[in-house]
């Protein structure tokens, strides 16, 4: 039986992409935002839901992070980083010399990512935030008539007819971003065409009130036992100035002996700490494009 997989769409955007690459033969179900893939799934009418995370020039989306920690506690069940390449577009009838947009449209990471460009070539020209970069393209596609321009992929030009005006737009050449599968069950990979990273676990940590040293002794919890942790991001609890938690990401699968024995380090000293999930990584070398 085929899964449902809950995406931040429309067709084409970047997440899109790598469901792609990580489910090429499953049903999409495309959602308007981060919250509505997560809901999906907890609501079951999605199995999989696919979100991005983290960007390598933008850093975190902290609405994933923040929605899987207050709101729906889904476990993550793989991540998948892939190459993100933007592209500065606009409808056909618009693709004429001395063209110059009136708004620019994508998703806040999108335009996170092109900083530069968008200060260098288009200062001064307001950027509006859309939902996704192939919600932009999508709208640039319905008002042919308004000098608008969109930031979004190559796919999404194609999917709705737009003209490429300018290609890799982002700022620095190595973009990726990293996108987390989150499920009830535990995902079958098998047909993927990625690279495997190796496994990681991520824990959720909230440290003791007014612990001096608390960080540094949950830090040497995981470095006397030689725990290589490739991300440590901490997040506000949402409860008063200050009060935060930390989100760590180890390098192995959940073991029986290393990770519980850290755990239960990290809970003697009055830390509260939550297994957010175990699981593959994957990474896909070149930029996607389906077929
Ligand atoms: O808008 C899209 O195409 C998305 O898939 C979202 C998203 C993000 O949230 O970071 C994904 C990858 C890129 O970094 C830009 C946007």
């Amino acid at each position: 039986m085929s899964h449902k997989i809950a995406f931040l769409g429309p067709k084409a955007t970047f997440t899109d992409l790598a469901v792609s690459r990580l489910f090429p033969n499953e049903l999409k179900m495309p959602k308007a935002t981060i919250p509505d893939c997560i809901d999906a799934v907890q609501e079951g009418e999605a199995d999989i839901a696919v979100v991005p995370i983290e960007n390598a020039l933008e850093g975190s989306v902290n609405i994933t992070i923040d929605y899987l920690i207050h709101e729906v506690q889904l476990p993550i069940q793989g991540e998948v980083i892939t190459p993100i390449q933007q592209h500065f577009m606009v409808h056909p009838d618009q693709a004429v010399a001395g063209f110059k947009p009136e708004t620019i449209y994508s998703h806040p990471h999108a335009i996170a990512q092109c900083h530069k460009f968008l200060h260098k070539e288009w200062k001064g020209i307001p950027c509006e935030e859309v939902t996704s970069t192939a919600a932009a393209a999508k709208m640039v596609s319905e008002q042919p008539e308004r000098k608008i321009a969109a930031i979004a992929n190559e796919l999404a030009a194609e999917e709705y007819g737009l003209t490429i005006v300018q290609h890799n737009v982002h700022d620095y050449s190595y973009n990726h971003t990293k996108f987390i599968v989150v499920s009830k069950e535990s995902v079958d990979y098998k047909g993927h065409v990625t690279v495997n990273r190796g496994w990681k676990t991520t824990l959720m940590v909230m440290l003791p009130a007014d612990h001096s040293g608390a960080l540094h002794q949950v830090l040497s919890a995981f470095a006397w036992r030689k725990l290589n942790l490739s991300k440590i991001e901490s997040r506000p609890m949402k409860t008063g100035l200050g009060n935060y938690f930390f989100i760590i990401d180890v390098e192995m699968a959940l073991d029986e002996v290393l990770i519980p024995g850290t755990i239960s380090e990290l809970e003697a000293l009055g830390c509260k700490v939550s297994i957010l999930g175990s699981y593959p990584s994957f990474a896909v070398e070149t930029a996607v494009k389906m077929g």
